[in-house]
């Protein structure tokens, strides 16, 4: 049996879950069971809370889990790595302060900084030679200056709506682009990589759409510069043998604009269909 982390709750669980599920696995019948068996996959599930899963994983407690490239890094345990970006709960890590009070990562030496993620933190000052006060705080780190524990912070910002309304201000360079990612055990178990090719088959249902359209056949190479496919479009005869019919997969973002570019070349008969599931 695959044992595989999961996140429990919080801004990953939902879109994790949902792409298991997607993938095949059973999923929670209760929002509060911890352990889930999948025997017909041979996968076993352990809900956990995200910021835990590199250690669990990197100590090999568990084989595989879901967690964000933040969190791994902030838990500083060598023996996890990421093995494939899910594409799923992006967010950059920032420096943020007081309006104008400081500008560059060097501003920073000698003040208190609060965060929720002190092991990515000291690890990006100490690269970078600045020495600070960290205040290590659980989370709503961004009141801790109004309140007077921190004179910075470093957190996760997402639409940075909780920065403006705390009013602070960000500066300084990016610590990191974060997202979603499956990270692994230092021995790779059995049942990995198919765990992996689901994975990425949901992947791939999810941003791409098939396209199907009619065409005069001395319009297709100009058609396929516009939609290219992944490997190449598949071209079938009509019974009108000036005419053939093209298959496409293409990237569900701006569908839209390749449906009208497609259409003022000369394509009839667009149809765009979902992907339920793919493995390339
Ligand atoms: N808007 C967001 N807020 C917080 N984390 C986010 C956001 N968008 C993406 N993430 C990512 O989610 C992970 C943090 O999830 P976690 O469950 O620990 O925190 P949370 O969503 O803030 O939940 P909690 O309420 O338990 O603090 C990180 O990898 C982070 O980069
Ligand atoms: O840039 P934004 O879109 O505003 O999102 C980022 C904020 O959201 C999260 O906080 P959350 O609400 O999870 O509370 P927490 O700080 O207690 O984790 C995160 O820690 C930031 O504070
Ligand atoms: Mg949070």
């Amino acid at each position: 049996m695959l044992r595989i982390a999961v996140p429990n709750k919080g801004s990953l669980a939902e879109t994790a879950s949902d792409m298991l599920q997607e993938a095949g696995y059973v999923g929670r019948r209760d929002p509060k069971d911890l352990h889930v068996i999948d025997p017909q996959n041979e996968v076993e599930f352990f809900y956990l809370r995200p910021k835990d899963i590199a250690t669990y994983v990197g100590s090999g407690a568990l084989d595989v889990g879901i967690t964000g490239r933040d969190l791994l890094l902030d838990a500083r345990m060598p023996g996890a790595r990421e093995i494939e970006s899910l594409g799923f709960g992006g967010s950059t890590f920032r420096f943020a302060g007081p309006p104008g009070r400081f500008s560059t990562v060097g501003d920073l030496e000698g003040q208190r900084v609060a965060t929720a993620y002190p092991g990515l933190v000291d690890a990006f000052l100490d690269e970078h030679g600045v020495a600070v006060d960290l205040v290590p705080l659980d989370g709503a780190v961004e009141s801790a200056v109004r309140l007077g524990v921190a004179d910075a912070v470093a957190d996760v910002v997402s639409t940075g709506t909780t920065l403006k309304q705390a009013g602070l201000e960000i500066f300084g360079p990016v610590l990191l682009e974060s997202e979603a990612v499956l990270i692994a055990a230092p021995t790779e178990a059995d049942g990995t990589d198919t765990l992996l090719r689901r994975l990425r088959g949901v992947m791939v249902a999810r941003r791409y759409v098939l396209i199907d359209y009619d065409l005069p056949a001395h319009l297709v190479d100009e058609a396929v510069k516009v939609a290219p496919g992944i490997e190449s479009p598949t071209i079938s005869p009509l019974r009108d043998p000036e005419w053939v019919a093209v298959r496409v997969m293409s990237p569900r973002k701006g569908v839209n604009q390749v449906m009208d570019a497609l259409y003022k070349i000369g394509a009839r008969a667009i149809l765009v269909t979902a992907i339920h599931n793919a493995r390339l």
